[in-house]
């Protein structure tokens, strides 16, 4: 069920991958989402919460889900895998509006 936007399930490790739904955001959709939400000091939001607690709170997130994927890599199959790689993901952009940067700040070095 590939379509010309959406890479072919079958060449993912995890089975059916986001076959039904697509994917739900963008990693440059969430950081936007992020940033938003970090200005507006939004009520109710875990992001605003983690970065009034700074760096050093985020920082051992990071470590925390950057474990948890390897661990999933290592024992849990690619379903896991993918989850906690996103809570990964989701922790770096926190990081990264914590130490004042921007995505292009980022892409530079890649
Ligand atoms: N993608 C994420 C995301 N991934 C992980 N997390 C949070 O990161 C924390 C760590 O997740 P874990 O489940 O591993 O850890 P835990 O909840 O501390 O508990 P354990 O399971 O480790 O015991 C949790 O608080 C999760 O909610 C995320 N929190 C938010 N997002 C997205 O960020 C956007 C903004 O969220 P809010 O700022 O909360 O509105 C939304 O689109 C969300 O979908």
């Amino acid at each position: 069920m590939g379509s010309a936007t959406r890479p072919d399930p079958g060449a993912h490790g995890v089975g059916g991958w986001l076959e039904e739904s697509g994917p739900v955001k963008t990693f440059e959709e969430l950081f936007a989402e992020l940033q938003a939400k970090a200005a507006a000091g939004t009520p109710g939001s875990g992001t605003v919460d983690a970065l009034a607690k700074g760096v050093h709170f985020v920082g051992k997130k990071v470590v925390e889900e950057a474990a948890e994927s390897w661990m999933a890599a290592e024992h849990e199959g690619p379903e896991r895998t993918a989850e906690e790689i996103s809570q990964l993901l989701y922790q770096v952009q926190v990081l990264m509006l914590a130490s004042g940067l921007e995505l292009e700040d980022v892409y530079r070095h890649l």
